[in-house]
């Protein structure tokens, strides 16, 4: 992304949620976004998926120019080029884990690549589970689904909202091995918020988020690096 601004509201009671943020998230690599309580965070990842539209700069998705996109593109854009992680699984509890995993192509209008779709329920470790409902998996298992789920469609970005934020520590660590897994073995690009050193350890880059801008950034972080830096950052949650 280019220049980009995000202000809410107007006049008196306008926030800048973010100032002009300019940052380029290389493919195929993992890439955790870090930041005080209203830093910026959510409104990065929304502006970078193409959930809402920047007040001023440009967003690129693989090859496409976001900008100037109405509604309409957009929406058919996430859905086939975006996956999405969040920390409440949001698995649709009426479907079967197979159902939910291939929602996404339904909504799209595409075709089920089997020999993809096998591939995928097998990495996140799903076999013999496809035709459970959510209400019958772990946390760990339905945040799999969610995986899984975001990776049907062989998006351009896999994008995760705290992730593991719901998952015990165990649980976490094998949804982040996961992710890490998506990157090194599939080539598939991840960008993921967290508040967590931990998680964001697993990332290749660490992009520190405050007051709407990108502070700094850190390559090949640990636990202990990261953690050492929020605190010199300073006013961490
Ligand atoms: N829809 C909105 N309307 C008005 N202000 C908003 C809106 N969304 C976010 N903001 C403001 O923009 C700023 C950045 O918010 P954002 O949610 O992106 O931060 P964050 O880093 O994700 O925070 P948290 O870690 O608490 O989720 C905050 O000051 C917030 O109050």
């Amino acid at each position: 992304m280019d220049a980009v601004s995000k202000v809410y509201g107007k006049g008196s009671g306008a926030v800048a949620a973010l100032r002009e943020v300019s940052v380029g998230i290389p493919q195929g690599t993992f890439a955790a976004v870090m930041g005080p309580s209203g830093s910026g965070k959510s409104t990065f990842l929304h502006c970078a998926a193409g959930l809402d539209v920047p007040t001023s700069g440009s967003v690129r998705l693989g090859g496409t120019e976001l900008s100037g996109m109405d509604e309409t593109a957009l929406t058919a854009l996430r859905r086939r080029q975006v996956g999405f992680v969040f920390q409440s699984f949001n698995l649709v509890s009426s479907l079967t884990v197979l159902e939910n995993i291939t929602l996404p192509l339904l909504l799209a209008g595409a075709r089920v690549d089997r020999a993809w779709l096998a591939e995928i329920v097998r990495r996140v470790g799903l076999e013999g589970r496809t035709g459970h409902r959510p209400a019958q998996l772990s946390g760990g298992q339905q945040q799999r689904v969610a995986l899984a789920r975001a990776l049907v469609t062989r998006p351009q970005v896999v994008f995760g909202d705290e992730p593991t934020g719901a998952l015990d520590t165990m649980t976490a660590r094998d949804v982040l091995v996961l992710l890490r897994e998506i990157v090194s073995g599939l080539g598939q690009t991840v960008v993921m918020v967290t508040h967590d050193p931990v998680a964001a350890s697993y990332a290749d880059t660490v992009l520190y988020l405050a007051d709407g801008q990108i502070v700094d950034s850190m390559a090949a972080p640990t636990a202990d690096k990261i953690a050492e830096r929020m605190t010199r950052l300073g006013a961490w949650k």
